[in-house]
């Protein structure tokens, strides 16, 4: 294992740049749009590629990283929601652990099953602390890991937790509002997290515009994460471009 895309991820927020993530959902993409999805891709200023979903059937993921690897060049990360989605066949893994819930089997339980597979492959491991805001409804992540996500309001809670993480040794903080969230993260929460950390700092859910994304990279995250926007409306690449 090396561990070029997080030296990677950190050189870029070393130099104040940003990254972009599109969240390929296996159960959503359909094989055969993979060629002019990632032509679109490849136009825009994504930097990284992430596939998973909260919940997807075994087999999906790796097929459809094996498809994405025939055409892009781009890094493609593992974003599980369970360890049925591990592939070799991807670059990485973020290797989450659920730091807003207090369910034993998303904070440590899923990361002990995953470790006989993971030595099975090359990916690159990220270990990285996921952390649930609430956004008004409930989220895909809430039902699936029946945890509860943090208020938006208790901000000195999201802060310590970002932090606890990052003094657990964590690498990565991932703020999410869940996915296709009526309110993304707020600048105040994403500012407020980012002055505490050393780490880098992904920021997703609910992002739909560009000015929405920018808000996000202007507040301090230094990788957005967009998937339902493009999966509603490939157009929104339009906007997107280099
Ligand atoms: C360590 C390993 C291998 C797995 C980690 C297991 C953990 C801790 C997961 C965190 C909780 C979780 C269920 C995360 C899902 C992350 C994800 C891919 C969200 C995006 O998926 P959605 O877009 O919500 O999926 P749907 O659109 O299918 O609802
Ligand atoms: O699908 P969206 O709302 O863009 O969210 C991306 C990601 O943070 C979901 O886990
Ligand atoms: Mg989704």
């Amino acid at each position: 294992m090396n561990n070029t895309i997080y030296k990677h991820i950190n050189s870029v927020k070393a130099r104040g740049e940003k990254l972009l993530a599109v969240l390929i959902d296996p159960d959503k993409m359909k094989l055969n749009n993979i060629s002019d999805f990632i032509t679109k891709v490849h136009q825009s200023i994504a930097t990284h590629i992430f596939v998973g979903g909260s919940e997807v059937d075994e087999g999906l993921t790796e097929m459809l990283v094996i498809a994405l690897k025939k055409h892009t060049n781009l890094p493609v990360v593992l974003f599980p929601g369970d360890i049925i989605q591990i592939t070799d066949k991807a670059d990485g893994i973020l290797f989450l652990s659920l730091i807003s819930g207090r369910n034993p089997d998303y904070l440590i339980g899923k990361q002990v099953e995953a470790v006989s597979k993971l030595a099975k492959t090359d990916l690159e491991v990220i270990p990285t602390g996921y952390i649930l805001i609430e956004n008004g409804r409930e989220t895909a992540v809430e039902r699936v890991s029946k945890t509860k996500p943090i208020e938006r309001k208790n901000i000195n809670i999201i802060k310590d937790t970002a932090k606890a993480g990052e003094l657990l040794g964590l690498k990565l903080i991932y703020l999410e509002a869940g996915s296709g969230a009526t309110n993304a993260i707020s600048s105040h929460i994403i500012s407020e997290v980012k002055q505490l950390l050393r780490i880098p700092l992904i920021v997703g859910g609910g992002i739909r515009s560009k000015a929405e994304m920018e808000s996000a990279y202007d507040a301090g995250a230094d990788l957005v994460v967009i998937g339902t926007a493009f999966e509603e409306d490939e157009s929104f690449f339009n906007e997107l471009k280099k």
